[in-house]
Parts: C-alpha cells; sequence; structure tokens
C-alpha cells in the first residue's frame, strides 16, 4: 500500500535485488538453519517493501523473486514427496489489510453475506498426510511448497494422527493440518530436553524431521487439522470447509471445532483477533495470529490461488511481543568457532515472560545500522518467541560514542581454535562444548549452555573428550547438580556412545560444516581416519563440498587443537567407526 517511492529505474532494481537477496538468506536461516537473526515482524516489514516495490516497478520484478513462491528450500531427492496441490503461505498483515482485502474479493464475487471461518494461526509446521483406505500412508512437510520431507515415520510417532480411519471416509485422503508442539508437554520437557529446543516450534520441526525415532520428541507433539486437499463427492460434497472438518473428525482427525469461529463481518473477525490476543497463553499451542478463510468451497474454486497464497483466505498477525529498557553496555560474544558477535547488555526487562538482560545485535552492520549505544533507550522483540533482539533505538543518550568504533574491531576466527579450556579461550571454549553436546552435534539430552559453564568452571571439561570421562559423583559434587542430575547426564553421554562419522564431524563445529555437510562425509568415508586421509582435492571433489569448505576441514584437522582433539577422541575408542546400530539422538 501506500505511494510509490520515486526511485530512477536502476535504484529501485538494485533496491529490489537487494531485497531478495535479504529475504532469502532470513529464509534459509528460518526454515533451514532454525536460527532466525530477524523478528518475524522485522521480516513482515522487509517482505511488505518488496511486494510493495515490485507493485509500483512491475517490469523489475525477477522471476524467482521470493514474493513469488513458499519460502522453504527445495529438499533433498532421497526424500521428497510431491504434493498433491502446491502447500502454500498465507497472505497476512500486521493488521487487519489483508483481512480487509480478502473481505474485499470476496464480496465482489458475491452479492450478499460472506461466510467466513476464522481459526487460530497455530505457529508449527505444516503437514500434509494421504490416506489410502482409510491407512496413513504418507506424511510430508511443506518444503519448498512443490515437494515436502517425507516424515511419514515421525509423523506415526505423533499422539492423536490416526494411523487408520473409521467410518465412511473416502479410498483416498489427503488432509493438511499444522504439527505443533503442546505447550503444557513443552514447558515440562524443557527441564529434560534441556533448552535443546528453544521454542515450541523449534521442538515440532526438531522432532518431526528427526531421522531416528525420537518418542521423547514426538510424545509432545500434536496435529491441529485444518483442511481436507481432496474434498470428494461422496453421500454428497460437502459444501463448506466446516462441513468438511466435520467429517474428518468423524473419520478421527483431531479438528479442534472450538477454534473455529463462524464470522460475517470484519468486526466479527476483529471479536475472534481480541479474543485470542488476550487469550494467547492460555491456548494449548503457540499462535502467531489468526487466519480468515472463505467457508464455501466453491468460491474459494473460483477466487483460486497465486503462486504463494491462496486468494480465498488472509493471516493478521500478532504484533510481536517487545520492550523499552536502556543499554547498559555494547560487548561482545564470542561464539564456537572463534566469530564475535556484539551484544547490548541492557536493564532487565520482562518480555512474554523472559527475563531479557542481553540482547544479540547479530553483526556490526547492525551495531552501525541502529547505532546503538550505552545508554540508549531501546525497543527490544523476542524473535520466534524467544531470543532477544533489538530493533530499535529511540531515545540516544548524548555525548561519546567512541567505545563503538573500538568495539568494532572483530577478530578474524582461527581453524581449531579455542578445542582447549584457557583463561583467553573460556568463552569460545564453551560455545565449542555446547555446539559439541548440542542437537546440531552429539545430542548429549540435559547439557545445555548453563551446565556446560559450570562443569567448566569446576575444571572437569578441559577438552571436548573429557564430556567422556565425566563421572557421576565429581559431577554431583558442582553446584547447581544433585546425585540424580549427575547420574542422568553421565546415562545421557552413555546413550551417545560411540557416535557416528557424521554426527562427531557434526559436533566439532568446524566453520561452514553444518549437518547437511556432515552427512556428505560421512557417507563417503568410513572413518575419522579416512577423512583425516584426504586432501583438499579428494575432500571438494565429494558433490556438495566446495572448495572453501574443504579448506577449513583441512585445516582443522591440520591444526594444532585438531590434532589433539583427534588423538583424544581415539584414545577413547571414538573413531567415527560404525558400530552396530546407531545411538538414538
Ligand atoms: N524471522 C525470520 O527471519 C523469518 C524468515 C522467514 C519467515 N518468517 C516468518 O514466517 C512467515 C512466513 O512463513 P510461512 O510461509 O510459513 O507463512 P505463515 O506461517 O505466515 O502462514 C502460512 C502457514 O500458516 C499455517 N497455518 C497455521 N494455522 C493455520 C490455520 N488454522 N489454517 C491454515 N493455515 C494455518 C499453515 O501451515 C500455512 O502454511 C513470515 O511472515 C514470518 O513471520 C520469519
Ligand atoms: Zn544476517
Amino acid at each position: 500500500g501506500g505511494p510509490c517511492p520515486e526511485l530512477a529505474e536502476d535504484t529501485a532494481a538494485k533496491r529490489i535485488a537487494r531485497l531478495g537477496a535479504e529475504i532469502q538468506h532470513h529464509n534459509r536461516l528460518y526454515y533451514q538453519e532454525l536460527r532466525p537473526e530477524i523478528s518475524d515482524a522485522e521480516y513482515d516489514r522487509l517482505f511488505a517493501e518488496l511486494v510493495h516495490l515490485e507493485e509500483c516497478f512491475p517490469g523489475l520484478a525477477s522471476a524467482d523473486s521470493p514474493t513469488g513462491r513458499v519460502g522453504g528450500g527445495r529438499v533433498a531427492d532421497d526424500t521428497r514427496v510431491v504434493h498433491e496441490r502446491p502447500m502454500l503461505s498465507l497472505t497476512s498483515g500486521s493488521g487487519p489489510e489483508a483481512v480487509e482485502k480478502l473481505l474485499g474479493r470476496l464480496e465482489g464475487e458475491r452479492e450478499g453475506e460472506v461466510a467466513l471461518l476464522v481459526q487460530p494461526k497455530v505457529d508449527g509446521l505444516p503437514v500434509e498426510l494421504i490416506y489410502q483406505k482409510g491407512e496413513l500412508v504418507s506424511a510430508a512437510t511443506r518444503g519448498d511448497g512443490q515437494a515436502g520431507e517425507d516424515v511419514t515415520a515421525r509423523a506415526r510417532e505423533i499422539p492423536g494422527v490416526p494411523l487408520q480411519l473409521h467410518g465412511g471416509f473416502p479410498a483416498r485422503l489427503v488432509v493438511r493440518g499444522e504439527v505443533y508442539a503442546d505447550l503444557e508437554l513443552y514447558r515440562r520437557q524443557r527441564g529434560g530436553l534441556a533448552g535443546t529446543y528453544a521454542t515450541p516450534r523449534h521442538l515440532a520441526a526438531g522432532a518431526l524431521r528427526a531421522g531416528q525415532p525420537n518418542v521423547e520428541g514426538t510424545a509432545c507433539l500434536r496435529l491441529f487439522t485444518f483442511e481436507w486437499v481432496n474434498p470428494v463427492p461422496q453421500n454428497g460434497p460437502p459444501e463448506s470447509d466446516l462441513l468438511a472438518l466435520q467429517r474428518l473428525r468423524d473419520w478421527g482427525f483431531p479438528v479442534l471445532l472450538e477454534h473455529t469461529h463462524r464470522a460475517r463481518s470484519l468486526g466479527d473477525v476483529r471479536s475472534v483477533y481480541r479474543h485470542y490476543l488476550r487469550e494467547r497463553e492460555e491456548q494449548p499451542f503457540a499462535m502467531d495470529g489468526i487466519v480468515v478463510k472463505a467457508d464455501s468451497l466453491a468460491l474459494r474454486n473460483r477466487l483460486g490461488e497465486g503462486s504463494r497464497a491462496p486468494l480465498w483466505a488472509a493471516a493478521w498477525k500478532f504484533p510481536p511481543a517487545t520492550a523499552v529498557t536502556r543499554v547498559v553496555a555494547v560487548e561482545w560474544s564470542v561464539g564456537r568457532t572463534g566469530r564475535r558477535t556484539p551484544v547490548a547488555i541492557v536493564n532487565p526487562v520482562k518480555i512474554g515472560g523472559i527475563r531479557v538482560q542481553r540482547v544479540s545485535l547479530h553483526s556490526q552492520s547492525e551495531v552501525v545500522r541502529l547505532g546503538v549505544a550505552p545508554d540508549d533507550e531501546v525497543v527490544v522483540a523476542l524473535v520466534g518467541d524467544v531470543i532477544p533482539q533489538l530493533t530499535e533505538v529511540i531515545g540516544r543518550a548524548s555525548g561519546e560514542r567512541a567505545e563503538l568504533e573500538i568495539a568494532l574491531d572483530g577478530v578474524k576466527p582461527k581453524a581449531g581454535q579455542c578445542l582447549r579450556e584457557s583463561a583467553a579461550c573460556r568463552e569460545q571454549f564453551v560455545a565449542r562444548v555446547t555446539h559439541f553436546a548440542s542437537r546440531e552435534g552429539l545430542g548429549i539430552s540435559g547439557l545445555g549452555r548453563g551446565r556446560i559453564e559450570r562443569l567448566v568452571e569446576a575444571g572437569l571439561i578441559g577438552g571436548l573428550p573429557d564430556l567422556f570421562r565425566l563421572r557421576a559423583s565429581e559431577i554431583a559434587a558442582v553446584p547447581g547438580f544433585g546425585d540424580r542430575s549427575a547420574e542422568n547426564l553421565v546415562a545421557a553421554i552413555r546413550v551417545v556412545g560411540r557416535p557416528p562419522l557424521y554426527r562427531l564431524v557434526a559436533a566439532l563445529g568446524i566453520p561452514g560444516v553444518g549437518q547437511a555437510t556432515a552427512r556428505r562425509l560421512g557417507e563417503h568415508f568410513a572413518t575419522l581416519a579416512d577423512l583425516l586421509a584426504a586432501d583438499e582435492q579428494a575432500l571438494s571433489s565429494i558433490p556438495g563440498i566446495g572448495v572453501v569448505t574443504a579448506g577449513a576441514i583441512r585445516s582443522f584437522f591440520r591444526s594444532q587443537g585438531g590434532v589433539r582433539l583427534v588423538e583424544g577422541l581415539r584414545a577413547l575408542g571414538i573413531t567415527g567407526e560404525r558400530v552396530g546400530t546407531e545411538p538414538r539422538g
């Protein structure tokens, strides 16, 4: 909306290209890596700006613009499931504007009253389930919208997902819904899974996409069934979505009709919105707004779908949880690869039930863009509901801003650096151990950053291999642990046992080597020794591994720290060799 900016063609083209690239960057972080850097509201602003510019300069929109597609990336061939019909996103607004436009379209199509359905916008992971003769035969994530990832095995573990339908169901049935983490179970689990999952959405994604049985995680998941994709005429086709949902419920699907509201006007929609905004915390699922849809299926067919979103639905998003506070200092925090990230230390505030004191500033350029300095009054929002992010400076402190200049003098990460504890390495070493133990690494449950910090401070972990030498009696003596938790931790480490090569490699935290690369290496090499013997050329000849990554791998294992680490692991019998069945995690 709004007037078009007065820009020269080439300036507009540059801006469109830059916004597109930026959005794609954030899509990757959000969908693939599950670690967004900016709040949803900020993302939505970038997206809206791009939509607006493309409307103003229609000739400049590129064919692969993120505004024309669903954000998730292409799924690997071996797990791809092509969707019945594209699984789309929703047109949304931070105010009622998208809903108003929807109402305008509906009124234009039909004389008289419009029938709407309003549901919570459940914040989980969409899935498509296929039933043949009443039996669940396939479950897939949304992926790039055309094809998703096969998650049938995990979907079967989710309580409430029917494995076998009953009643007069059609021979072939395709339904969609949102897999979400039940909030009560999630909160209870957080102790056990020890913050491995930053948000309920992370838990849903992690558990659903796990390659191995994951009973602990999937037990927390539920399905919010919201669409019958192929409503076939059987005893007469359903005329409305509401009737379709009722049938799905009769056949055994979890359909929350108490969360399916009828509405006829913007006023009705508004009151449902207010209701959920007020009682958001009371719901069993995380939600980030409401979804409004035309109830009539005939009308839906007539309106059709765009390349990114259906024209018969719209979402109205909740504002992000924010608070205003004051910056005390801007500091550097050191990550596992030695990468330094600026953080703002702020006067403690509570946002969405979380006490916030440290706020990531993401990058140097972000510090410059915000121009943030000590004593500034700032707005802090929660990204993905948990990660505090500084979104705006609303009051600037007068005086010196020199501190920033010094702080911006960042340090380049070095391969194999800080693989052992030392005074200068404390923070980076803790970050390394945290990654090593995390879900992206070995998946040691119950071992998060806070506990690792205490174990390091107590002198029990001086290098990564020390984890495998921890004894319950030693751990129990560390403040914050008891006999029970010490024994549980030792048991959790024992479960990890001798991890397969790909997990080990992913856990080491080699710059540029994430889970996908680690998997490729794990498929290619039988043992850690084989991997060590490969030179850069051999490494970069593996499909999907480029020269930069190959170089990073070589310099990691050639570094003093890397060599020592491999020796230490080998002394424990940890060689990456495949031994019997793979441990679960
Ligand atoms: N912070 C970031 O960096 C970042 C990056 C990418 C995306 N995002 C967020 O994700 C959004 C885009 O994601 P998206 O494409 O998944 O769209 P979306 O989550 O805004 O909405 C579409 C989805 O809503 C789900 N949904 C939930 N309840 C529903 C219901 N009752 N009926 C129908 N559908 C329902 C469906 O799965 C559908 O796919 C952005 O607007 C932004 O908020 C954030
Ligand atoms: Zn970034």
